[in-house]
This record gives C-alpha cells, sequence and structure tokens, in this order.
C-alpha cells in the first residue's frame, strides 16, 4: 500500500533514525535486485541488527505500514524512504584520485544501482590525466571548480594521499560540495555547512570487536 510521506516527519527526522532509514533502504533495494516484492520487518532486522520492534515503529513513524503476513511492499518501502530522507533520482558525485581506490569506485556497478553517479574523476598526474577509469575520462585538478559548477555535483570523493587530503577538501567546498566522502585518515577542517564523512574501515573493526566482546561477555557470565 502507498503512503504518504512528507514534510513534517522529515523536518524531525533523528540522526538515529535517519541511519536506521538508510540501512532499511540499503536492505530493501538489494532484496528487489535479488526479485524480491515484499520484505518483512524481521528480514530487515536480521540484515541491519536493528530490532524488529524497531524497525516497525521506525516505518510507522514515517507513516509506512505492512500488511500482515506479507510484509511491507518493497518498491514503495524505497520510495517511501528516499522521499523522506531527501533523496533524488540521482546524485553526481566528483571523484579526486585515480588512483587504485579511485579507480575502483570510479569502475562500481553498485553505485549507478543507488543514484549515485561518478560524474567526473580528477587527478594532478600527467600520465593519468586522458586516461580511463571506469568509463571517466580522468581530467586535471584544474579543472574541478568548473565541472562540479557545470554538473552540479555536490558529493566530492577523496581517493588521494593524506598528503594532498586538505587541499583538495578546500577546492571542493570552494568549488560548491557539500558532503566529502573522505578516505584518507586526515581530519579534515571544512566550513560548518560541509559535511565530511570519513570512510575508516579500522573504525568499523573496533566497533565489531567491541560488540563481539559485549557478546562474549554476556554469554561468559
Ligand atoms: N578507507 C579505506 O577503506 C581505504 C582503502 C584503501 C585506500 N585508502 C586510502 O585512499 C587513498 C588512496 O589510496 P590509493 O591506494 O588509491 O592511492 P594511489 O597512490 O594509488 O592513488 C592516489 C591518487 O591520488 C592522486 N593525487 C595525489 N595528490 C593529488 C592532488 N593534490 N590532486 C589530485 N590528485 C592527486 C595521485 O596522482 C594518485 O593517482 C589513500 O589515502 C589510502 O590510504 C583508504
Amino acid at each position: 500500500m502507498k503512503q504518504e510521506v512528507g514534510g513534517k516527519v522529515r523536518a524531525t527526522l533523528q540522526p538515529g533514525l535517519t541511519n536506521r532509514l538508510t540501512k532499511y533502504l540499503r536492505v530493501t533495494q538489494q532484496l528487489i535486485e535479488e526479485g524480491r516484492d515484499a520484505v518483512s520487518s524481521k528480514e530487515l532486522g536480521d540484515f541491519t541488527g536493528i530490532n524488529p520492534v524497531q524497525v516497525r515503529r521506525d516505518l510507522n513513524a514515517i507513516g509506512f505500514s505492512g500488511t500482515r503476513g506479507v510484509g511491507y511492499q518493497a518498491y514503495d518501502l524505497v520510495e517511501a524512504v528516499r522521499a523522506i530522507l531527501g533523496l533524488k533520482q540521482t546524485y553526481n558525485i566528483a571523484l579526486v584520485g585515480a588512483g587504485n581506490l579511485g579507480s575502483a569506485i570510479a569502475s562500481s556497478t553498485i553505485l549507478p544501482k543507488r543514484g549515485f553517479v561518478i560524474h567526473d574523476v580528477f587527478d594532478n598526474d600527467g600520465d593519468k590525466i586522458g586516461r580511463t577509469v571506469g568509463n571517466i575520462v580522468v581530467k586535471h585538478i584544474d579543472e574541478l571548480k568548473k565541472s562540479v559548477g557545470e554538473a552540479d555535483e555536490i558529493i566530492g570523493i577523496i581517493a588521494t594521499p593524506s598528503a594532498s587530503a586538505q587541499e583538495v577538501a578546500n577546492l571542493m567546498t570552494d568549488a560548491g560540495i557539500r558532503v566529502i566522502l573522505n578516505y584518507t585518515d586526515v581530519l579534515l577542517h571544512v566550513p560548518y555547512n560541509v559535511e565530511v564523512h570519513r570512510i575508516d574501515p579500522t573504525a568499523q573493526l573496533m566497533h565489531t570487536l567491541y560488540y563481539l566482546t559485549q557478546v562474549g561477555g554476556e554469554a561468559a557470565s
């Protein structure tokens, strides 16, 4: 059943809820790709590690309800969560660094399915400029500002060595990028209206180890 989802709820979204909705979205999109039409709160719970009661509460809070024995209509759920999170159909991304990591990101087939398009790739190495990564011709970093403006790129990905990260972040914010995914280990300084997300596998591992310790501790006591 299609639901009305709206601005009032969106305006009051708590970060925790936003985070959980993002996880439900990812799982539901994956299940759709596997051919599923419906998804249950138990499945959403199992794949996200969130209690199914919390899942139902969250979806209820955004005005979305399922059918007993069937679950939630997967397409409608994706549409509803995307609307609540304010996600558009596609987002253009500027990727800086056409090395190992940058090439892998630019070649990803998953990102476009999720509405994220690597529109431009930049580097400062003369040997890489003009080459293709994924299907994208690498541009000189000096072209970043112009390209970002032309293609309405609001997301930037930094895949350079750490030493270049702040300089690249400055170029990105100066060009109007408002969300930065930082793959380096540098803590970036950016204006207050720019959102930085550091992709840090170490933090994920530490979180996982903490979780294992807690579960192990409970089991032992
Ligand atoms: N977080 C993660 O999961 C993860 C995984 C792998 C790598 N990394 C990090 O990602 C970064 C990239 O790793 P890599 O293996 O692809 O490195 P790499 O050396 O293969 O590629 C880096 C690229 O950045 C370019 N570059 C350097 N300075 C630049 C500048 N000022 N402007 C534009 N381009 C510039 C280089 O020419 C090169 O092409 C590193 O900081 C690495 O530590 C993170």
